[in-house]
């Protein structure tokens, strides 16, 4: 997948298809979707008749100039047929590559009467499967026991093996996938054909592409110029004959065509396709043409702390006893507080209690009731069947739990998590009972290249703002270490939401990463909600794009395609209308100069003869379609900088280029022209 996502624009193949699909799609019904081009063909149809059956009409004119206008007007819409054509060709072949990947696997499913072989097609949402090494993992779904390594090189295009295991944010398995390396169990999440692969196949083919209320917006002003210029040459042919002036329709039909914006009309949805192939590119899925450009937009971003920014793999490193607790009491209370905590923070005190061999008597904990980690409370532990209760979390949630019971605080218990904390690390609290133990020290380190990308970030306008359920100290240091604008610490998932609505109420568009299941919330309310692939189902559900890679600062990019994309249509759109404008200066006084001599002020081009004016203009009209192909689908040149200053700049060169291109360009069109009539 990534190979073939990474191919070149243009390949042979490519290229092939794509013009067999441009005669495809000269069918009127798919045509009428795009009015520009509609009226283009339709005008090309009225010509080809009058080629034809001249006898048929009033004036038909000379049958070798209709002949010409026939050809470059089919020409004219075969082009931008192409061009989308084009756009969704690199879709097409991606689709084609993942459906052979989506082969039928066989699953191990877990029946009551043990483990039954089914087929993959076989698996519906809820049910329960074992995977071994070696195997493919049959469907989407979420680890439930075990810890294994899977090979997602399928989807990801990446060869290094990742982590799975259950409880965590980790836990989520794509069907396709293979296990490399021990056993897992797997309750599936989706249906057959709701799966992942199912949905990538269906984005990456354009399936469900649907147009943009920017794209739509757009499509009602280009609309409503052709019809305004639509109504101008039909009134034009009553007025020239009002001044003796024979204007056949096919040079009205010619006028037309070239007055209407047909180049933003031939391009518009080959600029939307490619600014979403872009997305895929870079191991993005966008689920939405809509998400990629409400990225263009975002001036908010917000970022979780933990597997975001950190690497997320928060490690027990140290054990900090405070009070009268002995350096060898503290790690066996915490191991026993998290005999039964499948979180990664829970199973590394575990780890580190294997690792420096240390003994407890887990025997206590049999029986006991286990009480799960909650964002909401910030703690998890067990109440012993002896009746004695052990917690650990931050460090302020069990301060109050204690202290709810009548317990003190011992001496030492800020000041050491202080110093955690101001390591970047993330200290929780361990208690039985009344008396607070000591501290685990759990350590987390910030990803590479954080500060870069945050300073390119502001550099485009947007601010960044950290949402941590971690305590203010550990996020201050951290939010310093990895340079983010704004912090919020002890952050329960209900705040970010808060966060992103207080932002979108102040007009801001606002874009969120997050991989956990406390995220999904937060993500779905985003304007723009980026889950990390290793993230669990519910974020990936809740999102709007997901990124392969699970590289949270990917949103750079996204965002920057979204800025191209938006500043490709605004540019072409700008070209398009300035060039039409241009033709206007190109035509008119060329076909009204015999009648009115006074005309001949106008006639700036100087061109052959009123007739090679008309097919040099109609010609020039065509051939910049295919010529600005590659423009629409690479998109223009983008550089970090604030918008006032990209606009303008943008306005300068499309506006002036698109004016001074069809002086050029049909001057030296009718010099060949003039040449043959
Ligand atoms: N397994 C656990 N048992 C007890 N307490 C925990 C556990 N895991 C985390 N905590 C505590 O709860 C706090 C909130 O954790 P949580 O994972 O919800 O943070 P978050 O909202 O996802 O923010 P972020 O991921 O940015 O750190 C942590 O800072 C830590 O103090
Ligand atoms: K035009
Ligand atoms: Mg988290």
């Amino acid at each position: 997948m990534n190979d073939s996502r990474k191919k070149k624009l243009l390949t042979p193949e490519l290229v092939g298809a794509a013009l067999k699909d441009s005669l495809i799609k000269l069918n009127p019904v798919a045509m009428m979707k795009n009015p520009v081009m509609f009226v283009v063909e339709i005008g090309t149809v009225l010509v080809l008749l009058m080629v034809l059956f001249p006898a048929a009409f009033d004036a038909p004119g000379s049958r070798g100039f209709n002949a010409a206008v026939f050809f470059i007007l089919l020409f004219t819409v075969l082009f931008a047929n192409f061009a989308e054509a084009l756009a969704e060709g690199r879709g097409k072949a991606q689709a084609d590559t993942l459906k052979r990947t989506k082969t039928e696997m066989k699953a191990n499913k877990v029946t009551e009467t043990g483990i039954k072989t089914v087929l993959s097609t076989e698996l519906r949402k809820g049910d329960l499967i074992v995977v071994e090494q070696g195997e493919m993992i049959p469907g989407d779904g979420e680890v439930v026991e075990g810890v294994a390594s899977v090979d997602e090189s399928a989807i990801t295009g990446e060869s290094a093996p990742v982590m799975k295991e259950a409880g965590g944010d980790f836990s989520s398995v794509t069907g396709g996938t293979r296990v490399v390396s021990d056993r897992i169990k797997v309750r599936i999440t989706a249906d057959p054909g709701e799966s992942f692969i199912d949905r990538m196949i269906s984005l990456v083919e354009g399936a469900k592409r649907q147009k943009t209320p920017n794209e739509i917006a757009l499509n009602t002003l280009l609309t409503s110029l052709t019809l305004i210029f639509l109504i101008v040459v039909v009134t034009l042919g009553p007025i020239a004959g009002y001044l003796d002036i024979d204007l056949e329709i096919p040079v009205l039909i010619s006028l037309l065509v070239c007055l209407i914006p047909t180049t933003i009309g031939g391009l518009l949805s080959a600029i939307g396709i490619a600014g979403m192939d872009r997305v895929t590119r870079f191991n993005v899925l966008a689920m939405s043409g809509k998400a990629v450009e409400a990225a263009g937009d975002i001036n908010t971003m917000i970022l979780d702390k933990t597997g975001t920014i950190t690497f997320g793999n928060r490690m027990a490193s140290d054990f900090i006893p405070v009070g009268s607790c002995s350096r060898e009491l503290l790690p066996v209370w915490a191991a026993i507080g998290s005999v039964k905590d499948d979180t990664p923070e829970g199973r590394s005190v575990l780890d580190y209690m294997k690792k420096h061999g240390i003994s407890y008597d887990a025997a206590i904990a049999e029986g006991g009731e286990f009480i799960p980690f909650q964002a909401e409370t910030r703690m998890s532990g067990i109440d012993l069947t002896d009746g004695r209760k052990v917690r650990k979390g931050a460090v302020d949630a069990v301060r109050q739990w204690v202290q709810a019971q009548g317990g003190d605080v011992p001496e030492g218990l800020d000041a050491n998590a202080s110093a955690i904390a101001a390591e970047g690390g993330t200290p929780l609290a361990v208690a039985v009972d009344k008396k607070i133990y000591g501290l685990i020290y759990l350590k987390d380190t910030v990803k590479p290249g954080m500060k870069e990308r945050f300073d390119q970030l502001r550099r485009m306008g947007i601010r960044t703002i950290m949402c941590t359920g971690d305590n203010p100290l550990t996020a201050a240091t951290i939010a310093r270490e990895a340079g983010v604008d704004d912090y919020i610490a002890e952050s329960k998932p209900e705040d970010k939401i808060a966060v992103i609505r207080r932002e979108q109420a102040a007009g801001k568009l606002v874009a969120m990463t997050g991989d956990g299941t406390n995220d999904a919330p937060a993500l779905a309310q985003a304007d723009v909600g980026l889950a990390m692939n290793s993230g669990t189902a519910a974020a990936k559900e809740a999102a709007n794009m997901i990124d392969l890679d699970s590289d949270p600062s990917k949103i750079i990019e996204v965002v920057a395609i979204g800025k191209q994309l938006l500043m490709t249509r605004g540019a072409l759109t700008t070209f398009s209308i300035a060039n039409d404008v241009a033709k206007y200066f190109a035509i008119i006084p060329a076909m009204f100069m015999a009648a009115i001599p006074q005309m001949d002020t106008l006639n700036v081009m100087k061109l052959g003869s009123p007739l090679s004016a008309v097919l040099s203009a109609l010609v020039f009209n065509a051939i910049i379609i295919p010529l600005l192909i590659p423009l629409a689908m690479k998109g223009v040149a983008y550089k970090p900088m604030s918008g006032n200053k990209l606009l303008s700049r943008n306005l300068l060169i499309y506006g002036l280029g698109g004016l001074a291109a069809p002086f050029i360009g049909i001057k030296l069109i009718d010099l060949v022209v003039h040449v043959w009539i």
